[in-house]
């Protein structure tokens, strides 16, 4: 017999039973649930990735809807258990689903949500900041500090890379790619090279519009380029940041083949899916190219690293932290719980996932919809008017 799982219990009288795997960030989304008639349980056990049996567990035999995480199998198994307690919403605490098999919520009839936008400029500023720790060499200074090494300033100590007036190249520029795009244009001047498989037409008029401004202000414009291929951009570009979804089409998109094609000085950053990069190739790259330099947030086998990777100095690796800002994360557990709630009240999916704010209002309730529902045309669910 499974074990029983630890939880806590809000509103225990509550008539709609909702599940959050993990513990979140503030107290509003708990509440929001609470104020609509919902026990809300929270899963307390100490384990930071729950297998598929416990997740089963929690269910139990009547759930109306589950919050859960990117570290999680949603598939088969869990929509059929969910969709067995009575259950008709899902939601993942993250914009990125690649750990949802859509498919089989489809099946099942459950609602899939996810928390597009409150998370950008976070992410896009950790992608910033590895960009400039790899460029300046932060982390190694920053150890060479503590151990006690430093005996005086020297013309060679920790030289790195100048980014003003360098090429940021951009591979997946939606929201987050292009937030990120917008900060090394307007923050270091650097010209902009992006491949996406739609063109970005907001971000080419930023930079446009920026290019000019610093025209009239006597400096050098900034430029910006859409490449017709990937390829295009490793050999164009100083700095290379990946923000594409993770999907079939861009698994190992960063491979040994396209690592060579890169500058051999090159600074590569990835704050999008581990499974983008070949991390075996990324490793053995490292290795061999020891000014080329990476700044990783994410991992293909999360929580570990590949062999190796560890020991590279010219590696700035921290643990999936991207979106880890108080108001992003407290946002992200909001909409993840309007996601479940709108669909248990049968509310409409918002019209345009892009334009959260509405729900991330603290002064005002939010609206009487789900924020992001990402299978919503496929259930064939009714869609809100803004
Ligand atoms: N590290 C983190 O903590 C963290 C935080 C937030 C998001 N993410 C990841 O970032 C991803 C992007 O988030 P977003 O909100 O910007 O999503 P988005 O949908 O706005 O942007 C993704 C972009 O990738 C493009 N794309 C898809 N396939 C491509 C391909 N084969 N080649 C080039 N471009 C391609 C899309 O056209 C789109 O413009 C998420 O799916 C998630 O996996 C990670
Ligand atoms: O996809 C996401 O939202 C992140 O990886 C976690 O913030």
């Amino acid at each position: 017999m499974a074990k029983p799982i630890s939880i806590e219990v809000y509103n225990p009288n509550g008539k709609y039973r909702v599940v959050s795997t993990k513990s979140m960030p503030g107290t509003r989304w708990i509440n929001l649930l609470i104020e609509q008639d919902c026990r809300v349980e929270i899963c307390t056990q100490k384990k930071t990735i729950l297998s598929v049996e416990d997740i089963i567990a929690l269910i139990g035999d009547k759930c109306d809807g589950v919050i859960g995480q990117l570290t999680e199998d949603w598939g088969e198994t869990l929509f059929a258990a969910l969709s067995r307690a009575g259950g008709k919403a899902f939601s993942n605490m993250a914009v990125g689903y690649n750990n949802v098999d859509v498919n089989a919520a489809n099946k099942h009839g459950v609602a899939v949500g996810n928390t597009p936008g409150v998370l950008t400029e976070t992410t896009a500023e950790l992608a910033a900041s590895l960009s400039l720790a790899a460029a300046r060499r932060i982390v190694e200074a920053d150890q060479f500090m503590r151990a006690g090494l430093y005996d005086g300033w020297l013309p060679h100590l920790f030289v790195g890379n100048l980014l003003k007036g360098q090429t940021v190249g951009v591979i997946g520029a939606g929201r987050i790619g292009s937030a990120y795009a917008r900060m090394m244009v307007e923050g270091f001047k650097m010209n902009l090279i992006y491949y996406d498989l739609y063109q970005s037409t907001r971000l080419e008029k930023f930079v446009t519009a920026y290019g000019e401004f610093l025209k009239a202000n006597g400096e050098q414009p900034v430029t910006w380029k859409r490449a017709a291929s990937m390829d295009e951009v490793l050999r164009e570009a100083d700095v290379i940041s990946l923000h594409p979804i993770l999907d079939k089409t861009t698994y190992h998109l960063i491979n040994k083949e396209s690592l060579a094609t890169m500058k051999k000085e090159a600074i590569l950053v990835n704050c999008s899916r581990g499974p983008v990069v070949d991390e075996v190739a990324l490793v053995e790259h490292l290795k061999q190219n020891p000014m080329f330099r990476v700044g990783l947030d994410v991992f293909e086998d999360e929580p570990y690293m590949k062999p190796g990777l560890a020991d590279m100095k010219n590696a700035v690796v921290v643990p999936h932290i991207a979106s880890a800002s108080k108001w992003t994360r407290e946002g992200m557990a909001t909409l993840a719980a309007l996601n479940v709630l709108g669909k248990i009240k049968g509310y409409p999916v918002w019209g345009d996932p892009n334009q959260v704010a509405p729900f991330l209002n603290e002064n005002a309730p939010p609206p009487a919809a789900s924020p992001s529902i990402v299978n919503a045309k496929a259930l064939g669910l009714p869609v809100s008017k803004l």
